[in-house]
């Protein structure tokens, strides 16, 4: 196991941040760390990188003590707002990274290639963006291949092209077995893009799971959208007890067991329906049950 993490418990005075956090990530893995702002999310990742220091549990980084030289040299950090030396190009900047890690730092060129800042290179920081920032912070997290990649709220500042560039980054190092723990707001790419999901509610953990996993716990209503022929609507929402939404769709919501029953019900209408969407709970519905949950 690359992260392994137990009864991890943090407190600032009498103000309990984490309360007996224990979740494990593999190689090639990718976790989605979610939770409200002040949750303790980037307490946790501090605790990881041994910047922050845990009153209880135990935190392992392949098999080594937070912080010690041998896990710091296998783990990258993206801080949620890094900052950089505005005066500094980012062909400098990461040079001087690539020296501070004992790496060759002629690989500043590729590596600012990877995350699409190859024609920026020879720019200062100061000129770039939120979102050409962000990539200077993703080249250095991936300096000497690391084992271990701890993002907090990587994405925040990049445009959809950007995001989707970056979890293809992401996808690629997962696929080399870089295990992957990133923190986000951003619910619908996390979705997508990541194999656990971890939420973080006051501290507590309240969920651990996939997706598909979390979606069977919560047993949230399935939604769907039944699309009748022009002018059929009213009759297929009476045959199947749905409710018209506009002038052609009809709405059923039906939980997961129920689903298959309801589909041959619709299939049973024939010609009177064009069509019909399965909506199963996003990962907001999700992620609101389970918070909910946390704070009752
Ligand atoms: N150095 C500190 N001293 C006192 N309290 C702190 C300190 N650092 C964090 N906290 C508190 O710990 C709690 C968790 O903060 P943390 O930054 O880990 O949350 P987060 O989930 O990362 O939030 P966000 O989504 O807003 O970044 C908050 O109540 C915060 O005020």
């Amino acid at each position: 196991m690359c992260l392994t993490l137990s009864q991890v418990t943090k407190r600032y005075d009498d103000h309990t941040v984490l309360d007996a956090v224990g979740f494990d990530v593999a190689a090639g893995e990718r976790v989605a760390l979610l939770g409200h702002n002040g949750a303790g999310k980037s307490t946790l990742m501090k605790i990881i990188l041994g910047l922050v220091t845990a009153e209880g549990g135990t935190v392992s980084v392949h098999g080594l003590a937070p912080g010690s030289y041998r896990a710091r040299m296998q783990t990258a950090y993206l801080a949620e707002n890094a900052s950089f030396h505005p005066s500094l190009t980012g062909q400098e900047q990461l040079r001087y990274y690539l020296r501070l890690r004992g790496e060759d730092p002629r690989k500043a060129a590729s590596l600012l290639e990877r995350v699409g800042l190859g024609a920026a290179a020879n720019r200062r920081i100061g000129t770039y963006s939120k979102g050409m920032r962000q990539r200077v912070g993703m080249a250095q997290a991936l300096i000497g291949e690391p084992k271990l990649l701890i993002l907090d709220e990587p994405t925040s500042g990049l445009d959809p092209v950007s995001r989707r560039e970056f979890y293809v980054i992401l996808d690629e190092l997962a696929a080399q077995g870089t295990a992957i723990l990133l923190s986000s707001h951003a619910l619908t790419e996390v979705e997508a893009r990541t194999d656990r999901i971890v939420i973080l509610s006051s501290g507590v953990m309240v969920a651990n799971d996939t997706l598909a996993n979390l979606r069977q716990q919560a047993s949230l209503p399935i939604h769907l959208q039944v699309s009748a022929q022009r002018g059929k609507a009213d009759e297929v929402a009476q045959k199947l007890s749905g409710e018209r939404s506009n002038g052609v769709m009809v709405d059923l919501v039906c939980n997961s067991e129920e689903k298959l029953a309801r589909l041959g019900d619709i299939s049973a209408l024939g010609p009177l329906v064009d069509d019909v969407d399965v909506i199963p709970p996003s990962l907001e519905d999700i992620y609101s049950h389970f918070s909910k949950r946390g704070n009752a």
